[in-house]
């Protein structure tokens, strides 16, 4: 909390634009000048379609374990979840009261609120909002589309009533294409001003991977000082099938991501990556523990 209360008053960026012309070095140095296509849409980033393999060095990287293939999980530092914590945070969302929180800018409840948040995004067309239905299914008010750029504006979601069991997810709108500029400055206003946000999860779809513009959204979010975890989405349409295949790749994207942010040293930290679909629902109960565990609701 203090590392982001001080980076954020250092490198206070005031728009989306400022993705383009923010003076922090660890941003501007991260964009090739082919990523950016508008000179206003900061927030709107044009990216390749090439899959992205990875590193081929293999030296150090954590293979998944058995079990964790079999929980569509990877960790590296957290304790994995027996299956009664899964059944518990299954149980907390199933009986769990929800209701919309806000949408801000209109509400600004979601900026003031002690209830921990947590914030999914990703690029249009990931699957935030389908990922948010499989969650909380009874909140109608969740609308995914095939249409790329359909979440205008920030939703957020309360679970829970009593203080203390609660928390707040907010469904975020895509960047990258089919995006704008207005959505980029009203998240990052979210981002800046939501003090109780614990964990951005950024999504990406399985069959695609990494983005130029994900790592793009990452280097924003650590000059911020917020957390962030990767989460693979649409894993039923993974072309490998497997789920140590896409652990692995994702885990090297987010390994090599944070490596920027803790210098060339290979500091111990803690990541979890964790492939989830909403069709065959793999993933989403070890991802209900996650939202709890960041959120404060279980012991790490
Ligand atoms: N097969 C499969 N399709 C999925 C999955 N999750 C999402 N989709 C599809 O992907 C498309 C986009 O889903 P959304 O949830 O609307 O994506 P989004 O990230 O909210 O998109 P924006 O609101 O545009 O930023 C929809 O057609 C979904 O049905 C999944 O787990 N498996
Ligand atoms: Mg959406």
């Amino acid at each position: 909390m203090i590392r982001r209360t001080i980076r954020r008053s250092t490198y206070h960026c005031c728009s989306a634009s400022a993705l383009v012309r923010c003076p922090v070095p660890a941003i501007s140095i991260s964009f090739p000048a082919s990523l950016i296509f508008s000179t206003t849409a900061g927030w709107k980033l044009k990216y390749s379609t090439k899959i992205n393999s990875g590193s081929n060095n293999n030296a150090g990287h954590p293979r998944p374990l058995k079990k964790d293939k079999q929980r569509y999980a990877l960790r590296i530092g957290y304790r994995s979840p027996t299956l009664n914590d899964l059944a518990l945070a299954k149980r907390f969302f199933d009986e769990s009261l929800t209701y919309h929180a806000g949408s801000p800018p209109l509400h600004d409840a979601a900026f003031d609120t002690t209830i921990p948040q947590v914030a999914f995004a990703g690029r249009t067309n990931a699957g935030k909002s389908s990922l948010l239905k499989a969650l909380i299914p009874e909140m109608k008010l969740i609308k995914p589309s095939k249409k790329p750029g359909f979440t205008r504006k920030i939703y957020c979601y309360g679970i829970g009533s009593k203080p203390g069991r609660e928390l707040i997810m907010s469904d975020l709108p895509g960047y990258g294409y089919g995006s704008t500029t207005e959505q980029g400055d009203v998240i990052l206003e979210y981002l800046r001003t939501a003090a109780s946000l614990k964990m951005v999860y950024i999504l990406m779809d399985s069959r695609v991977l990494e983005m130029p513009s994900d790592k793009q959204v990452i280097a924003l979010l650590d000059t911020y000082g917020i957390p962030w975890q990767i989460i693979g989405t649409k894993f039923d349409r993974a072309k490998s099938g497997d789920p140590a295949h896409v652990l692995d790749m994702l885990m090297r994207f987010s390994k090599a991501s944070r490596k920027g942010a803790m210098g060339a040293s290979e500091t111990f930290y803690k990541d979890e990556i964790i492939v989830t679909s909403d069709k065959t629902m793999v993933g989403i109960n070890e991802l209900k523990w996650s939202i709890m565990r960041h959120s404060g609701l279980v012991s790490e």
